[in-house]
């Protein structure tokens, strides 16, 4: 079984330089198949478990996708007729796959897709999206695991209300409401950066999309979309993981990329938490106090402060001064990792829908195991600043969602270091033989 071992001690000093995110590249990739003509380029797309997952449920549906991982461009063309039933082998491993039933559905008035189930943050339903397209005019047909949607001819514009403003509902619908004939208005929409990037790559496509980004998006259907070019946009929880890194070592990082605008409830948590935010050239400089302050935090859809940056943010909150209450209010199941960082003798309990984290806890190394992907990136954070060695497993988590993260921070100066059972160092699996297979771990 592969590990991280972190010896912890180390400020943390240098540049990294940010990924594309994997929450803006997923939807754009799944997007990509709603282009009858011509080929899509997309750049700046990490090299993640994630994204060749996504990859192989695309060329599984009869798209043409290459992905120059030394480049970091996808070339992709979906003009081929395409097969319209994406199996569970594929959502099973990452339930972004239930992207392709918007596409799907709104070019061939058919998709078939597994149901993605639960998962180790909560139970994740897609009755949003699923309403969204009976709203639309689609049958629905949940059964044998599988969800079903039809419609004869095109999907018809509607009023859509969400009843939460769910990310994955609102990229489904935007895409599906690209094709169909008519207005689809989606009130209560999600305004998370990555939507915004979505709407960007649709519109370049040729839809007709405004007000991403704001609580109400209108899109006019056309009749079919083009492929183009479209850069992804900076990785935001990736840049709040090295803003952790920095502020929890009392370190001095600049993060190149990182975008101010996409960031602020992140920043001003940090602020309050005695962390310096610099705006510099390309990016934000991040320089960690001699003394963390505590503060209270509550998880909510954007611009709220993001669930993705909940664990991590735990780990900087058991290093300062005083008592925190973290609340977690959008996935019901997302503290998994506190009995984790509780092995690393952590003062912190549960109450509800909160931990109670009591600073400042004297962090000691442990044998941890990653329960999702910001947990194994909380762990790993929390080992910078552990007395002895801190063993980190269950690394497949890690992989969906980080870049090397190993590699940047021993770059930065952490002792840090990826081994096999063997104790030999090895680099994540997805990097050397299973790039383009399907060996790489379910969630
Ligand atoms: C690939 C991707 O972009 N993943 C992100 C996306 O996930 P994802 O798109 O799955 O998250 P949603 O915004 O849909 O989920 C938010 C909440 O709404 C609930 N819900 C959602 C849909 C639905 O039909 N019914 C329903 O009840 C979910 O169970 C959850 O409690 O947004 C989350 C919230 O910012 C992030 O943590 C994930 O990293
Ligand atoms: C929960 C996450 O992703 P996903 O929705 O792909 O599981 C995440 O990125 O933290």
């Amino acid at each position: 079984m592969e590990k991280i071992i972190v010896s912890g001690g180390h400020q943390l000093d240098g540049t990294v330089r940010l990924e594309g995110a994997k929450n803006a590249v997923l939807p754009v990739l799944a997007a990509s198949l709603i282009a009858s003509e011509g080929e899509s380029v997309i750049k700046e797309v990490p090299v993640l478990a994630d994204v060749y997952t996504i990859n192989e449920v695309l060329r599984n549906l009869n798209a043409d996708v290459e992905f120059d991982s030394a480049t970091k461009t996808v070339n992709i063309n979906a003009s081929k007729q395409l097969e319209t039933e994406a199996p569970f082998e594929y959502v099973r491993k990452m339930r972004a796959s239930v992207l392709v039933l918007g596409p799907l559905l709104a070019r061939y008035g058919h998709a078939k897709v597994a149901m993605p189930g639960g998962c180790a943050i909560g139970s994740r339903p897609i009755d949003l999206h699923l309403k969204g397209f009976e709203a639309m005019g689609a049958d629905i047909h949940v059964g044998n695991g599988y969800v079903e949607a039809k419609v004869d001819g095109r999907l018809q514009g509607a009023k859509i209300y969400l009843d939460m403003p769910s990310v994955g509902a609102t990229e489904n619908i935007m895409m599906a409401a690209a094709l169909a004939e008519g207005k689809t208005v989606i009130e209560n929409a999600a305004k998370e950066p990555e939507i915004v990037d979505l709407a960007n790559y649709l519109n370049k496509m040729g839809a007709n999309i405004v007000g991403a980004g704001t609580e109400t998006i209108r899109i006019i259907g056309v009749e079919k979309l083009h492929g183009t070019e479209h850069m992804i946009i900076p990785d935001r929880i990736e840049a709040g993981t090295f803003m952790v890194a920095s502020a929890i070592t009392g370190g001095n990082v600049f993060i190149e990329n990182a975008m101010r605008e996409h960031l602020r409830s992140v920043i001003s948590k940090l602020e309050e938490m005695n962390v310096d935010v610099i705006d510099e050239n390309g990016g934000l400089r991040i320089i960690g106090p001699e003394q963390l302050k505590s503060t209270d935090i509550k998880t909510l859809p954007h611009p709220g402060f993001p669930t993705d940056m909940q664990s991590q943010m735990m780990s900087l909150m058991l290093r300062a001064e005083g008592t925190g209450v973290i609340t977690e209010t959008v996935f019901e199941n997302r503290f998994m990792h506190v009995e984790e960082f509780r092995r690393m003798n952590a003062n912190i309990k549960i109450e509800g829908r909160s931990v109670i984290i009591e600073g400042i806890s004297e962090l000691q190394g442990a044998e941890v195991a990653a329960t999702d992907l910001r947990a194994a990136a909380a762990l790993i954070l929390a080992g910078l600043v552990s007395d002895g060695y801190t063993r980190v497993t269950e690394l497949k988590h890690l992989d969906r969602g980080y870049v090397d993260i190993v590699d940047k921070l021993a770059a930065l100066g952490a002792d840090i270091k990826r081994v096999d059972e063997n104790g030999v160092i090895v680099q994540p699996l997805y990097v050397t033989t299973a790039k383009e297979s399907n060996e790489i771990a379910a969630d």
